[in-house]
C-alpha cells in the first residue's frame, strides 16, 4: 500500500486547531483514518516534529495551553478561483472520523488559509450547511464568517419532539437546543470564569456526555455551558463565558464557533442578554458574535498559522 507524504498546514482560531489539506492537490484515501491518527492528542502531529520551537507553534491561550499535540480536526479544502469571490469547498473530518456539516472556527481558518494562497480577503465557503461569506481583516490576524440563521425549530436542530426545546431539563442539565450549522445544547450556569464556583467549576467531561447522547437529540449535540458575565444592558455588548464539549471530538475544545453563536442565540431567546451583539469567551480567546432578529449571524475572532509539515497519507 502506498504511504505517500501529504503536505499539511496547521492553524487555529481561538485555540480550536485544525490540520489543513489541499484536497485538490493531495489524495488521502481514508480521510477518517487520517484524521483519527494525526488528530490524536497523545500520539498525533506536533509542530516540534517540523522544527517549530516548543510553545511557539501552538496556542498561547489564557491557560498557556501552547504547542499541543494533535488537532480538533482536519479541513480538506479545494479552492475554486474562477469564481468571484473565490470559493473554497470545505469538509471537516473530526478526530473520531466523522464529518461535521459546519464549523465556525474552522471556516475562519479556511478564510486565512485561502487568503495566504490567493491574496484575496473575501471568500465564499461551501459547507455542508450551505455557502457562507467569509472575510479576512486588513492585517490578516482575524476572520469573520457569516453563520446562517440560528434555528430552534425541532425539525432542524434536530430534537425528537414537536416544540422547540427551550430551557428544559435533559439528562441532568437545563438546556436550550439550537442549530447554528450543527446541533447545540446550551446550559446556563451562574458565575463566570472568575467565580471559583462558576462555569469552570463544572466537570464538563462528566455532565456533557449524557446530554450529547440523549434521545432528545437524534443526531447528538455539542454541549455548551455559558455564564452571563455582562447582560448587555449597559454601554458595551453582552459578555458570556463559554465552555463546549464537542460531538466528534468527544471532549472539551479550547473554543467552538458554532457553539459561541449558539450560546448568544440561546441567551437572546431566553431573555438573558440585551442587544444583538455579544462577546463569547471560550478558554482559547474572545469571539465577537452578532445574532440579529432575522438573517445571518456572524462570528469574528483571531486566527493564526501554527506550522507547516508533511504527514503520512495512510497512517497505520
Ligand atoms: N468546533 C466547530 C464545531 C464543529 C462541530 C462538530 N463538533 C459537530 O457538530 O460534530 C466550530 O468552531 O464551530
Amino acid at each position: 500500500m502506498s504511504t505517500h507524504a501529504v503536505p499539511v498546514e496547521k492553524y487555529h482560531g481561538t485555540g480550536n486547531d485544525f490540520l489543513v489539506v489541499d484536497a485538490s492537490a493531495q489524495s488521502v484515501g481514508d480521510r477518517a483514518a487520517f484524521a483519527r491518527a494525526h488528530c490524536d492528542r497523545e500520539t498525533g502531529v506536533n509542530g516540534a516534529d517540523f522544527g517549530a520551537a516548543p510553545g511557539s507553534d501552538g496556542v498561547a491561550d489564557r491557560d498557556g495551553n501552547a504547542g499541543r499535540r494533535g488537532a480538533d480536526g482536519v479541513l480538506f479544502l479545494s479552492v475554486e478561483e474562477r469564481f468571484n469571490p473565490t470559493r473554497v469547498v470545505m469538509t471537516l473530518v473530526q478526530p473520531d472520523g466523522s464529518t461535521a456539516t459546519m464549523c465556525g472556527n474552522g471556516a475562519r481558518v479556511v478564510a486565512l488559509w485561502a487568503h495566504e494562497r490567493t491574496g484575496d480577503r473575501e471568500f465564499m465557503i461551501d459547507t455542508q450547511a450551505g455557502t457562507r461569506r467569509a472575510s479576512v481583516n486588513a492585517d490578516a490576524t482575524a476572520a469573520t464568517i457569516e453563520m446562517g440563521e440560528p434555528t430552534f425549530d425541532p425539525r432542524w436542530v434536530p430534537v425528537a419532539r414537536d416544540e422547540p426545546l427551550i430551557d428544559e431539563p435533559v439528562a441532568g442539565l437545563t438546556v436550550t437546543a439550537v442549530n447554528t450549522g450543527v446541533p447545540h445544547a446550551v446550559a446556563f450556569v451562574d458565575g463566570g470564569r472568575d467565580d471559583p464556583d462558576g462555569v469552570d467549576a463544572v466537570d464538563l467531561d462528566a455532565v456533557a456526555p449524557p446530554v450529547r447522547h440523549a434521545d432528545a437529540f437524534p443526531e447528538g449535540a455539542n454541549v455548551n455551558l455559558a455564564a452571563v458575565v455582562d447582560d448587555g444592558s449597559g454601554d458595551g455588548p453582552a459578555v458570556l463565558d463559554q465552555r463546549t464539549f464537542e460531538r466528534g471530538v468527544e471532549g472539551e475544545t479550547r473554543s467552538c464557533g458554532t457553539g459561541a453563536v449558539a450560546v448568544v442565540a440561546a441567551a437572546r431567546r431566553v431573555g438573558a442578554i440585551e442587544g444583538e451583539s455579544a462577546v463569547s469567551r471560550p478558554p482559547g480567546g474572545d469571539l465577537e458574535i452578532t445574532v440579529p432578529d432575522a438573517g445571518h449571524a456572524t462570528l469574528t475572532g483571531p486566527v493564526a498559522h501554527e506550522f507547516s509539515g508533511t504527514l503520512s497519507a495512510d497512517p497505520r
